[in-house]
């Protein structure tokens, strides 16, 4: 009995310490999904509006900074546009999330001001977490937000993002967002109160209470979104969500919006995914790995798929055979194998149109032959991830 007893309480000391991270945190950034904020028929459901931002409060009122980043704009849009269903074509989701996002952001400031909190929207697109300039703008704009003690509320800007280029959830945008901000914990809100070794409305599956690293999520069965269709991810994107976030350094929960008060007071709701140990990758590495989408690509010989895995080389153009897609000077690329396996994503030095006439040949014979500015590498190091 005693001893079963000490089994069940046995908190795994890494879990027992990130819990406690997020307790303490200084600057948490917190995502609520669709799927919990909406009711069955498509209205916002104001009763977990006003609990979510009842919870948020109380980590104010302890000097916790917030960031919530909320999804329900298209949901929210839904029925007053007579939509019974979430619609399929992405103007019709644009729409939707124009009428939505007024009336999910009316709802929470309705709230926080009675909590005598200011609200503040904040649209990004995954522009503003690709490109330097905008990435460095929304950094400034949330930091200004919390000095002047505001509650950003941060959602995809939908009505602009098109098909090639958005998130389409914003579990991976919160993710971002964390690590833009330096947060110290990331707690995401679904509709369902944990990570599952299985689909959860299946007999005989278990939650997962604890990821340490990748390997712990080995023969998982993570699916896509559940069954009122309202959110869109699904498990897949929390768990790259948390993916990103630990490789970041920020401890990570997912538990269910009616666990929020639990999860950032640092109880052992949900599942906890522990923060990466040793070097962080830079703001650079982690937007260039996960949030942008290569304009075109880049295919490479055995060898320089080597040097640029194995090595971490830069990509010289002598190790390039194919090369395909519109780019310019400093876009991103996907570095490809000869079987069409993305290796790496970087940031290319030249245009798509230059690349034929240096494919396969030395930086010596291009720097004689075209003059010393074609001695760069087509992809330096430093603007290269492997994936
Ligand atoms: N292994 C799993 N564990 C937990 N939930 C899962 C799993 N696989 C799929 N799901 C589904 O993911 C859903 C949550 O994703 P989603 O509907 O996109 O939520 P949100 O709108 O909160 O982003 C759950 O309701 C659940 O049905
Ligand atoms: N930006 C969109 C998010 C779409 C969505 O459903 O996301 P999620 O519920 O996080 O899977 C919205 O506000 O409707």
């Amino acid at each position: 009995m005693h001893s079963a007893d000490t089994r069940q309480q046995y908190v795994d000391p890494l879990e027992a310490d990130g819990r406690r991270a997020v307790a303490e945190a200084r600057r948490v950034v917190v995502k609520v999904g669709s799927s919990s904020l909406t009711t069955p028929d498509g209205l916002i459901d104001a009763g977990r509006i006003r609990d979510l931002v009842a919870d948020l409060a109380a980590r104010r009122a302890l000097g916790q900074e917030v960031i919530l980043v909320s999804s329900g704009a298209v949901a929210a849009g839904m029925s007053p546009l007579g939509m019974a269903r979430r619609p399929r074509d992405l103007a019709a989701q644009q729409a939707a999330a124009s009428v939505g996002q007024g009336l999910l952001v009316a709802a929470y400031t309705a709230e926080l001001a009675a909590h005598g909190l200011t609200a503040a929207q904040v649209l990004l697109t995954v522009e503003d977490m690709m490109r330097r300039v905008q990435h460095r703008n929304a950094q400034r704009t949330l930091r200004r937000l919390l000095d002047i003690g505001a509650l950003p509320i941060v959602n995809e800007n939908d009505t602009v993002a098109t098909h090639e280029i958005r998130f389409g959830d914003n579990d991976r945008l919160a993710a971002l967002v964390a690590h833009l901000m330096r947060a110290d914990a990331l707690v995401l809100l679904s509709d369902v109160d944990a990570l599952y070794d299985g689909n959860p409305s299946e007999e005989g599956t278990s939650v997962v209470r604890l990821v340490r690293d990748r390997s712990d999520l080995d023969g998982i069965d993570i699916g896509g979104s559940g069954k009122r269709g309202v959110g869109t991810g699904g498990m897949v994107t929390k768990v790259d969500s948390a993916r990103i976030a630990t490789e970041a350094g920020v401890p990570t929960v997912l538990t269910s919006a009616a666990n929020a008060r639990a999860a950032l007071a640092g109880e052992r709701v949900g599942t906890f995914f522990a923060p990466a140990d040793g070097r962080r990758p830079s703001a650079r590495q982690l937007w260039l790995a996960h949030a942008t989408a290569g304009r075109g690509s880049l295919v490479l010989d055995p060898g320089a798929v080597e040097a640029v895995v194995r090595e971490k080389a830069s990509l010289l153009p002598a190790g390039v055979v194919k090369v395909w897609g519109e780019f310019s000077a400093g876009d991103p690329v996907d570095l490809r194998d000869e079987s069409g396996a993305v290796v790496a994503r970087g940031l290319v030095n030249y245009d798509a149109a230059e690349v034929p006439d240096l494919m396969g040949r030395s930086t010596r014979w291009l720097a004689r032959e075209m003059g010393p500015s074609y001695e760069r590498e087509l992809v330096h190091r430093d603007d290269l991830v492997v994936l």
